[in-house]
C-alpha cells in the first residue's frame, strides 16, 4: 500500500492513477468532514471534481489506518510541509517520504527534501516531481514524471512503485536538482503570465522563458545541483507546461497581475511564497535574479507591471 497525506488536486490525483494501476492506496485528509464526504460520494468535489476514486482508494483522517504503508507521498502546499510532517513524525518513522509539494519554505530556505531530513531525521526523502496537470493526470492523460532520490537502491524501488499505465516515471539521482527545478519554474510562470496577461505579447513571453530558465540554472548550480537536472523534465518540461498554459494557477494569478485585476486568495499558488524565498536566498548567494525579484516584488505590489518591464529592459547590456 502507498499513503498520501493531502487529499487536494494532486494528493487525489496521485491516488487515482497509482489505485487504477492496480495499487492500495491510502488517501489522507486532515479535515475528517472532508473524508466523510469522499467516502461517501467517492469524489472530491471540492479540489478534483468530476473525478470518481477508484475502489483501490481508502480514504481515512486516521494516518494510523494506513500503518502498512512503506511509502508515504507528501502532497500538501509547500508552505504547510513543516507543519504537517512535524505533527506525523513518529508515525511516519521507518517509512519512505516522497514530497510532491513544489516550492521553497519562507522560514527557512529549504526545499521539500531538506525540510524532511530536518523535520523528521533519519527517514528517507525523495521528490516527485515534473510536468503533470493533476487534472491531466486524473483523466489518464499521458504523464511523466521525474522520481529523484539520493539513495539508488531507494530510488530504484520508488520509481517502480510510482510508475502506472499512463503515468510514466524516469529516475534522477539530484533531489537538489529536482525540487529546484520544480520551485523555481513557478515563479517564472508568474512572470509569463503577468506578461501575458499585460499584453507584451508571445515574443517577449518566449524571451522571459528563456532568461528565466538561465536565471532557474544560475541559482541551482550554485546550490549545487546537476545542469542536466535542470533540462529535465523537473526544470524545463515543467516551465514550458507552466508558462504556457492556462491550467496553471501561477501563470494564472500572473495573468491577473498584468491585467490589474485581483486573485483568489483561497488558491494554491507556489510561486509567490518561493518567489520571497528565492530572492533571500539568491541574495545571501550573491547570484543575480532579476526576474524573481521581480516576480517577488510584484506580489508584495511594492512596483507596477510598467515599472518592472521598463527596469528589465533598461539593465545593462549584456553577452547571452
Ligand atoms: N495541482 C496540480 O496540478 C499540481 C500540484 N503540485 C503540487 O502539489 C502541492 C499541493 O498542491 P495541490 O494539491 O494542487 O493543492 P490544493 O490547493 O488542491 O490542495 C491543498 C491540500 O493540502 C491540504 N493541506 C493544507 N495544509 C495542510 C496541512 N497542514 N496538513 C495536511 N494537509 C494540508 C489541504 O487541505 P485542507 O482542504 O484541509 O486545507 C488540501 O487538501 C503543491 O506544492 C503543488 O505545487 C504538483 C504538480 C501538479
Ligand atoms: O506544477 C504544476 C504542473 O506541473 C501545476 O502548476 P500550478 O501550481 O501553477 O497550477
Amino acid at each position: 500500500m502507498i499513503a498520501v497525506m493531502g487529499a487536494g488536486a494532486f494528493g487525489t490525483a496521485l491516488a487515482v492513477a497509482l489505485a487504477r494501476g492496480g495499487q492500495g492506496v491510502g488517501l489522507w485528509a486532515r479535515d475528517a468532514g472532508q473524508v466523510a464526504e469522499m467516502a461517501a460520494s467517492r469524489r472530491n468535489e471540492r479540489r478534483l471534481p468530476g473525478v470518481e476514486l477508484p475502489e483501490g482508494v481508502t480514504v481515512s483522517a486516521r494516518l494510523e489506518d494506513f500503518a502498512g504503508a512503506q511509502t508515504v507521498l507528501l502532497a500538501m502546499p509547500m508552505q504547510q510541509m513543516a507543519g504537517a510532517l512535524g505533527a506525523h513524525c513518529a508515525a511516519l518513522q521507518g517509512r519512505a517520504l516522497v514530497a510532491c509539494s513544489k516550492g521553497i519554505d519562507l522560514a527557512t530556505l529549504e526545499g521539500p527534501t531538506g525540510l524532511i531530513a530536518r523535520v523528521c531525521p533519519g527517514l528517507a526523502p525523495a521528490i516527485l516531481t515534473g510536468p503533470s496537470f493533476a487534472a491531466d493526470i486524473a483523466r489518464g492523460l499521458p504523464t511523466a514524471l521525474t522520481l529523484a532520490c539520493a539513495d539508488p537502491a531507494l530510488g530504484a524501488r520508488l520509481q517502480g512503485e510510482l510508475s502506472a499505465p499512463t503515468l510514466r516515471i524516469y529516475l534522477s539521482g539530484d533531489p537538489l536538482g529536482a525540487e529546484l527545478g520544480g520551485a523555481l519554474k513557478n515563479v517564472i510562470a508568474i512572470a509569463a503570465g503577468v506578461v501575458i496577461g499585460a499584453g507584451l505579447g508571445e515574443s517577449a513571453r518566449a524571451a522571459l522563458v528563456t532568461r528565466g530558465f538561465a536565471e532557474m540554472s544560475r541559482l541551482a548550480l550554485a546550490l549545487g545541483a546537476r545542469a542536466e537536472t535542470l533540462a529535465g523534465l523537473s526544470g524545463l518540461g515543467d516551465l514550458v507546461l507552466t508558462c504556457t498554459s492556462a491550467q496553471s494557477r501561477n501563470f494564472r494569478l500572473g495573468q491577473a497581475l498584468g491585467r490589474g485585476e485581483g486573485f483568489d486568495p483561497a488558491v494554491t499558488v507556489e510561486g509567490v511564497a518561493t518567489a520571497a524565498a528565492v530572492s533571500k536566498l539568491a541574495a545571501q548567494r550573491g547570484v543575480e535574479m532579476p526576474l524573481a525579484d521581480m516576480v517577488t516584488a510584484l506580489c508584495q505590489h511594492k512596483i507596477t507591471v510598467a515599472e518592472a518591464a521598463e527596469a528589465l529592459l533598461s539593465r545593462p547590456l549584456k553577452k547571452e
